[in-house]
């Protein structure tokens, strides 16, 4: 990969690499744009293929942060951390500690949370070495971990998506298809449980499997048959990239609707998608739930008020279905183009993101 054409490309601000011998850390922070504000975006862990496969999926994450939190009418702009290793066994206190003061290193320019592979107690480690992080404890008036918003979010999100495919947003007899039944996708099945859909889920984790079959009554699958399943509502909460040259020619459902990011493979593969009459429910749209409940930290947490802005993604994918059939695009394109308006009307006003992170979150 030729970094510096790609972040020009895709107009990166800043990649930074973080290695401590000590703790074994190894951390690629991607800061995409700040015109918003200080980036917000949380660090995940994962056993990467190659350094290569970790850079480019902190930049792809960290532009998804960009428009996640634009579209979400957040005043943050877009940044993620990758940090190589396996989290049930790479993980230390001196890793997360010597994480957290290259954080503090960027003087705000960069705030985490929780993603994949990373955890509250994660969090509270870094806050020992700075502020900029969120989704701590909820002892320090903080808003803790972010994934049952992210699923109510993804919840309402599927509503609205259904209401276009269905004439109706019930999901009460729906069959749902769950890639992954992870933090995010355990707390979505609930919800569908408790609303009387029908859950098909699949993971590689074999215990999470066995908790939604016996507290949801899921059937399960392989996770190569996921795709192929007869369903209304297919709802990827694993991984990204798995809306593809492979997998679309397999999918029945008429509705995409899930948490996972950067599911499209391709931009491509949404043009796919919007000729063969599926409903996608952009990703970033459907999963701003948890980022945009931490981000409310650093007004000084407050679930309520949280609550309400996450209530505004039911309204948000009615809003881009509603771009879509009017400019006849696909919804991913509809997204794009929401996220880009906003950024761009504020760009006026200002532009790189200067300090005043630090000003934010003393006021939490
Ligand atoms: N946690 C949050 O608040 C948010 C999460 N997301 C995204 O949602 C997705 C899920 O996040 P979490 O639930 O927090 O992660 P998680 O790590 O708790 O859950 C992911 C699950 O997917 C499973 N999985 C991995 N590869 C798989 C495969 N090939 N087939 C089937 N299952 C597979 C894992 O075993 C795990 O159980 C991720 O893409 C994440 O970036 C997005 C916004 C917020
Ligand atoms: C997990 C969230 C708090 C932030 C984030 O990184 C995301 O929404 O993908």
């Amino acid at each position: 990969m030729e970094i510096f054409k790609y972040m020009e490309t895709y107009d990166y601000e800043q990649l930074v690499f973080c290695q401590d011998k000590q703790s074994g850390l190894k951390a690629i922070i991607a800061i995409h744009d700040t015109t918003l504000g200080p980036a917000l975006g949380g660090t995940r862990m994962w056993t990467y293929e190659s350094e290569e496969a970790a850079i480019e999926d902190a930049l792809r994450l960290a532009k998804g942060m960009t428009y996640k939190n634009a579209a979400a009418g957040l005043n943050l702009g877009g940044g993620k951390t990758v940090i190589i290793g396996d989290p049930r066994k790479d993980k230390n206190e001196e890793m997360f500690r010597a994480f957290g003061r290259y954080i503090q290193g960027l003087n705000g320019r960069y705030i985490t949370a929780e993603d994949v592979g990373t955890t509250v107690a994660d969090m509270d480690i870094i806050h020992e070495e700075t502020d900029y992080v969120t989704g701590i404890s909820p002892a320090f008036g903080s808003s803790g971990n972010p994934s049952p918003v992210t699923a109510y979010g993804v919840y309402r999100g599927m509503k609205a998506a259904a209401k276009e495919a269905f004439g109706t947003d019930s999901l009460e007899g729906k069959v749902v298809a769950v890639q992954g039944v992870g933090n995010v996708a355990y707390s979505l099945c609930r919800h569908l449980h408790e609303e009387g859909a029908q859950l098909i889920v699949t993971d590689i984790n074999k215990e999470a499997v066995q908790r939604a079959v016996e507290e949801f009554g899921a059937r399960a699958v392989e996770p190569n048959e996921i795709y192929s399943v007869d369903c209304d509502i297919y709802a990827p909460c694993a991984l990204g990239a798995v809306i593809n040259d492979h997998t679309i020619p397999q999918i029945k459902a008429k509705v995409i609707a899930g948490a996972a990011n950067n599911q499209l493979r391709d931009p491509r593969h949404g043009d796919i998608i919007h000729e063969m009459g599926i409903v996608y429910a952009p990703d970033y749209v459907i999963n701003a739930g948890g980022v945009i409940n931490v981000a409310d930290e650093l007004y000084g947490y407050n679930h309520e008020r949280a609550m309400k802005k996450v209530e505004t993604i039911y309204s948000n994918i009615e809003k881009v279905i509603e771009i879509a059939k009017r400019d006849r695009i696909p919804t991913y394109k509809a997204a794009d183009r929401m996220a880009e308006e906003r950024i761009e009307r504020m760009r006026n006003s200002r532009s790189q993101f200067l300090q005043n992170g630090h000003h934010i979150l003393s006021r939490r």
